[in-house]
């Protein structure tokens, strides 16, 4: 990704759309409207013009567009938008001449937003919440994504940051009045402060992973062959998705569904059923999927033997409407093919699901945010319990830069890559 080139992409969905908007971000955004458009429009007005091919003179659209001048932009570039009428000939052909500039070419996914983290528009925790909000699915995505990418987090580590400069500078003092006789001594309400401000730290390493959230809450079933794994599958998901038949040993592979139930997200697993005795090399490597899958799930639906199933888990009868009588310790009894017990079950899962969520007011940090707040938090707990001076120093500096990473004011540019590549084109 150079950084000097102008940037283009179609930064709405897919043509064909009523409106199809191309985002350019670089020095050359303005001079783009004057090629095509003959002028430079005001600043952050919507302005009506005549696109033309700048090669022949051909019209292009007649169409609204912006100029943006930086650093007061999304990316801190200077920035133009073309809102085009959406058809996919009308979009393509505007972006051949846009590419046919000087200096122009398309942008690689989350380019832009990389551009506005490198000229200090967003951080690096606004910037994964943004990544998450694109993708958020349910309200409580929504909700953490929005916290995370209007700086919440932030705001609160750069005044914890505050706070820890104001507590290194009092041992920076400290040192300074040490001399050869006094090893100098640091402020009666030193450690407690420094105590203080982790333990603040640590009510935000309470709260849920970001991770559960975004992947949602994993509810795998399981049980042996033809128990009714894969119709119940299909009955909680609503949707005829795995395949179901008298034979057993029908389901070899683990198939994943992500769904909301009750604005919480969950994905749900079929596996394959147990058994000892298979014959079959596929089917085996099937039931090995499929104990990985029982194993690393949040909450197994057993169908098989009372007891047999994962700690934890919750046992099903299932066939109700065929076998009324069968497993009557079952949590639950259910049947797939009238639908019977399905509602109940359902309801439960979600209350299950939400425990294991952000509750209000609780902000879901990622596993890279979590750590570095666990660092810190470390590091304070280490400082306020000794009296080395230096090491006091050492320890305040650890905290300091794990802050810096937190926010990608530093030692971060291995982790761009996978964070950027998780947008899409044109953000
Ligand atoms: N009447 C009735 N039949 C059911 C019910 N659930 C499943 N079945 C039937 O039981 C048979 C096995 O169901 P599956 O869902 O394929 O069972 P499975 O556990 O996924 O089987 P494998 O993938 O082979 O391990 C099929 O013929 C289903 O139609 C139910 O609630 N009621
Ligand atoms: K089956
Ligand atoms: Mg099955």
């Amino acid at each position: 990704m150079a950084g000097n080139d102008t940037i283009f992409a179609l930064s709405s969905g897919n043509p064909p759309a009523g409106i199809a908007v191309i985002r350019i971000s670089g020095p050359r955004a303005a001079d783009v409207l004057e090629l095509l458009g003959g002028r430079i429009p005001r600043p952050r007005r919507a302005s009506v013009m005549r696109l033309r091919d700048p090669a022949d003179g051909s019209l292009l659209d007649e169409t609204l567009v912006l100029s943006l001048p930086g650093p007061a932009s999304a990316t801190g570039e200077d920035c133009a938008e073309l809102h085009l009428h959406g058809g996919r000939a009308l979009v393509a052909r505007v972006q051949q001449v846009l590419s046919r500039i000087d200096g122009l070419r398309r942008a690689e996914p989350g380019e832009f937003t990389l551009r506005a983290f490198r000229n200090g528009r967003i951080d690096l925790a606004e910037a994964e919440g943004l990544a998450d909000l694109l993708s958020a699915e349910t309200e409580l995505q929504l909700r953490n994504a929005q916290a995370l990418s209007e700086g919440v987090l932030s705001q609160r580590v750069q005044a914890w940051r505050e706070e820890l400069l104001g507590i290194s500078a009092r041992v920076e003092t400290a040192i300074d009045f040490a001399d050869e006789e006094d090893a100098g001594s640091l402020d009666a309400g030193f450690a407690g402060d420094c105590l203080q401000l982790a333990e603040r730290l640590g009510e935000w390493l309470d709260a849920p992973r970001a991770e559960i959230l975004r992947e949602g809450y994993r509810v795998a079933i399981g049980g042996p062959p033809n128990a009714g794994k894969s119709s119940l599958f299909n009955a909680l998901i609503e949707e005829d998705a795995s395949i179901a038949t008298p034979i057993a040993g029908t389901t070899r592979d683990a198939l994943h569904r992500p769904v909301a139930l009750g604005g919480v997200p969950f994905l749900f697993v079929d596996t394959a059923g147990l058994r000892d005795d298979t014959g079959d090399v596929i089917e085996a490597i099937g039931i090995q999927r499929a104990a990985d899958e029982l194993a690393r799930a949040d909450l197994v639906l057993w169908l098989g033997e009372p007891g047999q199933g994962p700690d934890e888990s919750w046992q099903i009868a299932t066939k109700i409407d065929i076998e009324p009588g069968e497993r009557p310790s079952a949590d639950f009894r259910v049947s797939s093919a009238t639908g019977e017990g399905i509602d109940a079950l359902r309801t439960a899962l979600v209350d299950q699901a939400r425990e294991a969520m952000p509750k209000p007011g609780q902000i879901a940090l990622h596993d890279r945010q979590a750590g570095l707040i666990a660092r810190s938090h470390e590091a304070l707990i280490d400082a306020g319990g000794n009296h080395d001076l230096l090491l006091v120093a050492e320890g305040l500096r650890r905290a300091r830069t794990a802050f810096d990473q937190l926010l990608g004011r530093t030692g971060t540019e291995d982790m761009l890559d996978a964070l950027f590549g998780r947008f899409c084109i044109g953000k």
